[in-house]
């Protein structure tokens, strides 16, 4: 392989980000994979905007062009589940890698896009959906090649941790702390997903078929959002040791799954009272190494944009059998 051929699906914060990765860090990437990463083609919905890229990649809403490119994966970072599922499934169907930091798409579609990706023989990969800059599901990978994972316990959601860490700290009104969010790049285009805790259950969805391997199907679980958080409350607990944080709990039993994600009051001996901010955190509780946790950016560019390019060296590096390191 001369070059490896990317198509970016969206150009928004995620999609910019990668492109500026893959850009800037052209030489490394070379280096470590023996070959060059190209982005050849960009899928926006307005191609009316000037993407300022140079003239030789195509910039398109047309799916169809990007697809018929010369193309060996597909990073996609657009939003909702259609029509990004019917685009990733006709990018396997001939044969490319798919990346996704799509978590909508793929808690409806993962498990679908996971067994045609199988027969099709090539990979899914999808760090991002989770977690954002965090490497959880990479890490649950590794962790149950020997464990069994009983328990997680988990902050899934950047936007609603930003927002319930700036009422508490800096006793900022919702309003002006979901501004702040989404001025910063944390929430969803509409942040409805965020807010009532369906961004936090999607995560949750794709842990738990990952850690089952089964379809699991989001009506099975219990899902509250933060808008009954009260500022007053927060404010008057915090005085008393206590903080609220949305909190997603996945317990695993003899072959059944119970998930809860909803904001709960925890005291300082709680291993998430102290993730801040943007951070999102994972529990997570093994038979044979016990408790393990995870901390960092569950949202943002860069982060978010940058366990996608790792996910590309990955894909690439398993196919040339370079040795990780
Ligand atoms: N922001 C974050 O921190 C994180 C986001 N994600 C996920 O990544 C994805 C992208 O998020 P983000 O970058 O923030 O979103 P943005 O809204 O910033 O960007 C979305 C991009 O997708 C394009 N797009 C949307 N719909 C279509 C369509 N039907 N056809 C073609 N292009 C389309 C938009 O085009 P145009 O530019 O023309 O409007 C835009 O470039 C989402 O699924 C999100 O949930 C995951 C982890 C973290
Ligand atoms: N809107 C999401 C973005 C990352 O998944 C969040 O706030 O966590």
């Amino acid at each position: 392989m001369s070059s490896i051929n990317v198509a970016l699906l969206g150009f928004g914060t995620v999609g910019r980000g990668v492109y500026e990765i893959i850009e800037q860090e052209q030489k490394r990437l070379t280096e470590i994979l023996g070959c060059s990463v190209n982005i050849v083609a960009i899928l926006v919905d307005d191609e009316t905007i000037e993407r300022n890229v140079p003239s030789h990649i195509l910039v398109t809403s047309s799916a169809h062009d990007v697809l018929t490119q010369p193309v060996d994966v597909v990073i996609e970072a657009i939003v909702g589940v259609e029509p990004a599922y019917t685009y990733l499934s006709q990018a396997i169907e001939k044969g490319c890698h798919i990346i996704t930091a799509n978590k909508e798409m793929f808690a409806h579609k993962g498990h679908e896009l996971k067994q045609q990706a199988k027969e099709r023989q090539v990979s899914v990969e999808y760090e991002a959906t989770v977690a954002g800059g965090v490497p959880v599901i990479n890490t649950l990978r590794q962790l149950v090649t020997v464990n069994r994972v009983v328990q997680i316990e988990a902050i899934l959601n950047g936007t609603t941790n930003y927002i319930l860490s700036e009422i508490t700290n800096k006793q900022a009104s919702f309003a002006e702390a979901l501004q702040s969010a989404q001025q910063l790049g944390y929430a969803e285009a509409d942040p409805t997903n965020d807010l009532k805790g369906y961004d936090a259950l999607y995560k949750a969805i794709i842990l738990a078929e990952l850690l089952t391997g089964t379809k699991v199907y989001g009506n099975h679980v219990f899902r509250e959002g933060i808008k009954s958080v009260i500022k007053a409350d927060v404010i008057h607990q915090q005085l008393k040791g206590s903080r609220v944080k949305h909190i997603a709990t996945l317990n695993f039993g003899q072959g059944q799954i119970d998930i809860r994600v909803e904001p709960k009051w925890i005291t300082s001996e709680h291993p998430l009272y102290h993730v801040e901010g943007v951070d999102n955190a994972i529990v997570m509780t093994g038979d044979y190494v016990g408790r393990l946790k995870l901390e960092g950016p569950g949202a943002g560019q860069y982060p978010t944009a940058s366990v996608m390019v790792e996910d590309l060296v990955k894909i690439f590096s398993r196919e040339r059998k370079l040795v990780n390191n």
